[in-house]
């Protein structure tokens, strides 16, 4: 099974839209796809419990056909950030229960698991004083030694983010595989000679950029895969 952590430059950046269209280039050549977002902060009610519209764009895309409550297994409503969300609940967000699903999604034998993160690489699972109490997501994805993939946000303030982003992955000690660039606005000035200075500044291959959709509907854009896309998958 192939592990893959889809992070971002920020919250609302694209890392779902991108996450569904990796879905469905991927079948090709992984037969049995799993896309999994442990954490969900912004979730509707709905008669069978609590469900977030990127878990369930996730869980249409994949291939494996299976329970909402494995893609998704921790749920809030507000679209907070999530450790806020579970001290009120008091919910225990951790490494040690996100690994209990994270084998839970790998049980069903995924060819290829999707993990999508929630806001960006450094989000916070609890927040203490003191340093050594302190989790963050990047800590699962450490621990599990998942491949990540970045997914840039093409907006202007994307530079700094992509490389703030893409040091603390390295510096977490993971390989990030490649990074995609999202045309998640309409218009970016000088859009080309910002994924130029990226392919020079990150040090890992530019694997797809997706195009501006103007209906916000990922299943009406391409994915331009690079010559890179074939080596990393
Ligand atoms: N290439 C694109 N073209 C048009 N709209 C896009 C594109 N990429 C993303 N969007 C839109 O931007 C918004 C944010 O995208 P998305 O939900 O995928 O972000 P995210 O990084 O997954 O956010 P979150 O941190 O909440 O999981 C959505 O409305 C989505 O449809
Ligand atoms: C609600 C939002 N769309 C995401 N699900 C959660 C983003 C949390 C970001 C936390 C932060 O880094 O400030
Ligand atoms: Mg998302």
């Amino acid at each position: 099974m192939r592990s893959i952590f889809i992070t971002g430059t920020d919250t609302d950046v694209g890392k779902t839209f991108v996450s569904k269209l990796m879905l469905d280039a991927l079948k090709k050549d992984y037969p049995r796809t799993l896309g999994f977002k442990p954490i969900a902060a912004g979730c509707e009610h709905s008669t069978n419990g609590l469900r977030n519209e990127d878990a369930l764009t996730l869980q249409a895309a994949s291939t494996i056909d299976t329970d909402y409550n494995v893609i998704n297994p921790i749920a809030f409503e507000p679209p907070i950030a999530p450790h806020i969300a579970a001290a009120t609940q008091q919910v225990d967000l951790s490494v040690s229960v996100l690994s209990r699903h994270y084998k839970n999604a790998c049980s069903l034998a995924p060819d290829i698991l999707l993990t999508e993160g929630a806001g960006g690489w450094r989000l916070p699972l609890s927040a203490n004083k003191h340093a050594e109490k302190r989790e963050f997501l990047s800590d699962f994805v450490a621990h599990h030694k998942m491949q990540v993939v970045l997914v840039v946000g093409m907006r202007l303030g994307c530079l700094n983010h992509a490389v703030l982003t893409y040091e603390a992955i390295k510096k977490d000690g993971l390989t990030c595989v490649g990074w995609i660039a999202n045309r998640c606005v309409a218009s970016m000035l000088n859009y080309e000679d910002n994924k130029q200075t990226l392919t020079k500044l990150l040090d890992a291959p530019l694997l797809a950029e997706v195009p501006y959709a103007s209906n916000k509907n990922a299943s009406c854009v391409s994915f331009n895969k690079t010559e890179y896309w074939s080596q990393v998958f």
